[in-house]
């Protein structure tokens, strides 16, 4: 097992990661501050429970934490207000109080809902992630939680950091192979923002990784999560660099949300991704950039065009949600080299429209 820490001062954690660790999730849980017996919500979906919350729970009550359950089902659709009320109906008629701690078991829809029921229940109790998707290294690290809007996805949300991430990889082997490439963006995202030489490292290793092969994985996801941990270390509340982990997402949310969630968050984000290194080379950036983008991608088995009947204009509509954008005016993460990005304002609207549809042209 390696760990890694995010450092936030007081809120700092720590991410645990490894095969074979699920035995150790009461230990760590009681080293970060969560002895038994404190009473824990686990929260999963119907996707993640047939394989994962019985062994959980009877480890958990095994050493004597009492623990009750909820089930919530597995997709997009579950991260909405109705089923914030329904967790914190559960929360409440199982007694949970301010000591009480939740537990996040599943992906990032999981993460981001269980994580913003725990920012909001009683003004905020504690929370732990114990991700099970390859896209979890990303949405578990960091604090971001949020239900999503009819109009905007992650629009009603708040930073709420985890006691602690608990990466168990052998839970993994059983992710659909669609859900291994959705994640496998992200994890392309952070060598593009951060790391050319690990960007080359995923090209030259992308059949290990949708092999699931476990020393490849490993080495990905950590390294993953390193690149996060110490964005977010700089600046926890995106007031300038955490904006970067945003590279591909403006296009990429819009896609998903005009898409009602057909697209994956890891297929949009990987559009996206291909959309703002077009817009870089509109910037002047070498053409590289873009080529290799797409080319890493591709060899993760990722779509890089637009779905022909995704409508323009109302991705264009969509957009104008982005939480970047002030005053009307928009900011985009660019590409400047590989492994480096830039945040670029004013990007012109009709340039963002034309690489959509040029993006849809290559479907
Ligand atoms: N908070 C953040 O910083 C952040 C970062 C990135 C993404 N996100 C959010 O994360 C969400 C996407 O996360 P995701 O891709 O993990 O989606 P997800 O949570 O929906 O999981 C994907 C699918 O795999 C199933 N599943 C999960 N673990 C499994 C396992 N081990 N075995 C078998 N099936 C399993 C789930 O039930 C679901 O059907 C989006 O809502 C996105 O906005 C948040
Ligand atoms: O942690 C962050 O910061 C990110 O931007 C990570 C993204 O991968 C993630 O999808 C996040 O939820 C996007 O945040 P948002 O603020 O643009 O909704
Ligand atoms: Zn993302």
């Amino acid at each position: 097992m390696k760990t890694l820490t995010v450092d936030l001062g007081e809120r700092s954690y720590p991410i645990h990661i490894g095969h074979g660790i699920l035995p150790l999730l009461p230990e760590k849980l009681a080293e970060c501050g969560i002895g038994s017996p404190t009473p824990l919500l686990v929260i999963t979906d119907s996707a993640v429970a047939p394989h994962y919350l019985k062994p959980v729970e009877e480890l958990l009550r095994g050493a004597g934490y009492p623990v009750t359950t909820s089930v919530i089902p597995s997709g997009e659709a579950s991260k909405s207000l109705e089923m914030l009320d329904e967790l914190v109906k559960v929360a409440l008629e199982a007694g949970l109080d301010r000591k009480s701690v939740i537990i996040a078991l599943g992906g990032g829809v999981v993460g981001d809902l269980a994580g913003f029921v725990a920012a909001s229940y009683m003004r905020g109790i504690r929370f732990v992630q114990v991700p099970t998707t390859i896209l979890a290294h990303d949405s578990s690290v960091g604090g971001k939680v949020a239900v999503n809007h009819k109009l905007a996805k992650n629009i009603i949300g708040a930073f709420h950091q985890p006691e602690m991430v608990f990466y168990a990889l052998e839970m993994l082997r059983t992710l659909p192979p669609r859900e291994v490439r959705s994640g496998l963006a992200e994890v392309a995202k952070h060598g593009l923002i951060w790391d050319a030489a690990f960007v080359e490292w995923c090209e030259s290793n992308a059949d290990k990784l949708l092999a699931l092969d476990p020393e490849a994985l490993e080495y990905a996801l950590y390294t993953g999560c390193s690149v996060k941990a110490q964005v977010v270390g700089q600046d926890e509340r995106e007031n300038g660099l955490r904006a970067i982990l945003n590279l591909g997402h403006t296009i990429g949310h819009a896609l998903e949300a005009v898409s009602r969630y057909e697209l994956l968050h890891g297929e949009a984000i990987s559009i996206g991704m291909v959309g703002s290194a077009k817009l870089a080379v509109r910037f002047g950036r070498d053409p590289v950039i873009y080529e290799t983008t797409k080319r890493l991608l591709r060899k993760l088995e990722l779509p890089v065009a637009v779905p022909s009947h995704i409508d323009t204009s109302e991705v264009m509509r969509t957009m104008m949600y982005d939480k970047k954008f002030k005053d009307g005016r928009t900011v985009f993460v660019l590409p400047e080299a590989i492994g480096r990005v830039e945040i670029v304002r004013d990007v012109p609207v009709a340039w963002v429209e034309e690489v959509v549809e040029e993006l849809k042209r290559e479907a």
